[in-house]
């Protein structure tokens, strides 16, 4: 069955997923796969699929902000895919977390507007554990910088306007980052059926003026979305031998 926005053929998708925001970083994320076919870039959504260590998976990209995500995620779930890793990035609230960190999001804090239309308030957006333990260790058997697993917002604003974000209580309530799909993820994947889970790579600051400082194309953001693609397609290895 074609899916009418990623514009797949459901018999063309396999039972894991990898999704990031960029159509770039998609076809990034195939680099690494064998026997690569693009099957659509429609819109935003960019979709690959190919076999990493023999599992076939699918990568496709889902756009900036939650409600563009939802129709990917949906979409994804619908014509099969049955595990999905988002590979992002996110501004980090610590010092020990600088730009080139990686993060693994066990639940996200639900600020954004689409998940407040799909479920009732205190609904959690929660990981899949077993999916968040195959991030965290493959992310860890990997050189490079800081890895943590931890609770991010998922905010639909990315440039400042009068109204004040939270951020000091986000980050007092143990928050470690900041990002614009993972609830949405999480609370699809709920209701779907499906499993989730998450790494974004830190890319600076997400308390300061994002206006003035954001630049996620450093080598050192580059570096550490390269270490995080390699965590994800790691994760996925494991838990189809898991599954198998
Ligand atoms: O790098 P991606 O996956 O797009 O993730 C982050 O970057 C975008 C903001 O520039 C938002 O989509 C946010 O969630
Ligand atoms: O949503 C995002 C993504 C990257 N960096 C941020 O500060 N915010």
């Amino acid at each position: 069955m074609l899916m009418p926005i990623l514009q797949v053929q459901s018999e063309d998708m396999p039972e894991y997923g990898i999704v990031c925001g960029d159509p770039q970083r998609a076809e990034r994320i195939a680099g690494f796969l064998q026997d690569v076919r693009e099957l659509a870039f429609s819109r935003e959504y960019r979709t690959f699929t190919g076999t990493y260590q023999g599992v076939r998976l699918a990568v496709t990209s889902h756009g900036v902000g939650s409600p563009g995500a939802a129709v990917c995620f949906e979409e994804l779930i619908r014509s099969g895919v049955k595990t999905l890793i988002r590979v992002g990035t996110a501004g980090s609230y610590h010092a020990e977390l600088p730009a080139g960190s990686l993060v693994v999001s066990t639940a996200a804090i639900r600020t954004d507007g689409l998940t407040r239309q799909l479920v009732p308030e205190g609904f959690p957006a929660v990981a899949d554990s077993a999916v968040t333990q195959a991030l965290e260790e493959s992310a860890l058997a990997l050189k490079g910088g800081a890895v943590r697993k931890g609770i991010t917002v998922t905010l639909d604003v990315f440039f400042n306007g009068v109204e004040e974000v939270p951020h000091a209580k986000y980050k007092a309530a143990g928050a470690l980052g900041v990002e614009m799909e993972i609830a949405a993820l999480y609370v699809i994947a709920s209701l779907r059926g499906a499993r989730a889970g998450a790494i974004v790579a830190m890319d600076g600051y997400a308390d300061s003026d994002l206006a003035a400082e954001y630049d996620p194309h450093t080598d050192t953001v580059a570096r550490a979305v390269e270490r995080e693609i390699q965590a994800a397609l790691d994760a996925v290895a494991k838990l189809a031998k898991a599954d198998d």
